[in-house]
């Protein structure tokens, strides 16, 4: 699905090139932001079980640390590519700004289909990306986290790799790792719940009770899944989700917990998930399903000017990164949908991969409650600051976002003696 010509790059560029004329900006003001300050390509050479060799692409993009060190997830998926990352990482800057937490913006990647690869060959793989991305990790330079078919566990070999260099446990390397290993508890579901927050306030703001409206979300991952799971349980109704495969639809409301459980058996999908009363959609269904609120929780470019004109939600919380392309924007904007961007909604996973890296730091391990309350002021505030930019420039919260982030990088630029960070 979405436009041949979709690029995430450029269409990062053209909305932060958007936001930083709206704020007033000189283009020597912002120019640096277009650009990462380090990308690098590695190659992974990996022994299969079958004892073939296979080579695999990886990469690992630093776009910016004004106000401090380098951060963001990586990614297993075939269709990862430079520019994807190029992109990714530059939400990550973004979205740290957005969320106030002292770190720039990074992104990593490897170009594989991780279904086809066994457990140990993904192990293989994971060592072998770490050894060749080791020279730019590090709890004081760039701290990877999970991200699109990577987990905890994927993270704790990470943790492994780079300690058995260092001669010593690293924990705060990587963030997202499993509490048994110096990992958050609550930094799991932190996303999903992060998003929750978010929906909540918007609704409210909006005038729109929460418990009343329906609820469709596109992918049921880490993050879809804990999002549709936490509405679910505050007792929503979540009457549409999909993965890869499809998508199923009950108007009265999904048993969530069912379909999560259905899916924990990782070789099921679900086009094959069946239930009295529950319906079979496609992906593009679920997208232009009649919803209050839709959360897009897959991958980019799903919103687009293609299906733009035929979304009947009321309210988009972009869960997903870059889930709408900037032609969708201008359509979405004029028929008055009211869309919370990637770098504001899905903010909650890096705000506790934050905590995590803290924690780490003071060899201290907090409390379910207390890291979810932290969450949740740290979210609202984010909010707050975004919603009120964009009343003052009378823009979308998209812009907000972008204007409240470029604010604060380049003045930590400028506080650092450059237009941007020099380092
Ligand atoms: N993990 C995190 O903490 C964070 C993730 N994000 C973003 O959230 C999004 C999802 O990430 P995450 O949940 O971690 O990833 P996961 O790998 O856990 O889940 C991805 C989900 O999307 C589904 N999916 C993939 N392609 C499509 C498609 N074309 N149509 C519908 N569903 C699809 C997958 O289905 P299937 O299982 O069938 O492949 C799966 O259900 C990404 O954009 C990611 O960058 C943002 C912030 C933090
Ligand atoms: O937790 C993190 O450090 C980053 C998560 C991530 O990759 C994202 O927010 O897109």
């Amino acid at each position: 699905m979405g436009t041949k010509t979709y690029n995430p790059y450029e269409n990062m560029v053209a909305v932060l090139e958007q936001a930083a004329e709206k704020l007033g900006l000189k283009p020597d003001e912002y120019e640096t932001l277009k650009y990462p300050e380090r990308e690098l390509i590695v190659s992974i050479p990996v022994r299969m079980d079958d004892g073939t060799l296979k080579v695999f692409e990886g990469y690992r993009v630093q776009h910016n640390s004004a106000r401090g060190p380098y951060k963001g997830g990586i990614r297993y998926h075939q269709n990862a590519n430079q520019d994807e990352v190029k992109a990714l990482a530059a939400w990550m800057s973004f979205k740290c700004a957005v969320v106030n937490i002292p770190y720039g913006g990074a992104k990593g990647g490897i170009k594989v289909d991780p279904t086809k690869l066994s457990r140990d060959e993904l192990i293989r793989l994971t060592r072998r990306y770490t050894t060749r991305i080791l020279p730019l990790i590090g709890p004081d330079q760039d701290i990877p986290a999970p991200d699109v078919n990577t987990n905890g566990e994927v993270m704790g070999w990470i943790m492994d790799t780079y300690s058995m260099f260092k001669g010593h446990s690293v924990p705060g390397v990587v963030t997202g790792k499993p509490v048994e290993i110096g990992g958050s508890i609550g930094r799991a579901e932190a996303t999903g719940r992060g998003v929750t927050i978010i929906a909540e306030k918007c609704l409210e703001d909006l005038g729109m009770e929460p418990q009343e409206q329906t609820y469709a979300v596109q992918g049921m991952g880490n993050v879809g899944g804990t999002a549709a799971k936490i509405l679910y349980e505050e007792g929503k109704r979540v009457i549409a989700v999909s993965d890869w495969s499809g998508g199923v639809m009950k108007r009265e409301g999904l048993d969530i917990p069912d379909i999560l459980a259905f899916l924990s058996d990782r070789s099921k999908a679900l086009k094959d998930y069946e239930k009295e009363g529950t319906e079979h959609i496609s992906n593009e269904e679920l997208l232009t399903c009649k919803c209050d609120v839709l959360i897009p929780a897959a991958l980019e470019n799903q919103i687009t000017e293609k299906n733009a004109a035929q979304i009947q939600a009321r309210v988009i919380v972009e869960a997903a990164n870059g889930p709408t392309a900037i032609e969708a924007d201008h359509i979405l904007a004029e028929r008055k949908i009211t869309v919370i961007p990637d770098i504001l909604a899905n903010a909650g996973g890096v705000v506790v991969s934050y905590f995590e890296w803290v924690q780490n730091i003071q060899s201290m391990a907090w409390e379910l409650d207390e890291v979810n309350q932290m969450l949740k002021k740290v979210m609202l505030k984010a909010y707050h600051d975004v919603s009120n930019m964009s009343k003052e420039k009378s823009s979308t919260m998209r812009m907000g976002a972008y204007m409240v982030a470029i604010n604060r990088i380049t003045t930590a630029g400028r506080q650092r003696g450059g237009p941007i960070s020099m380092a």
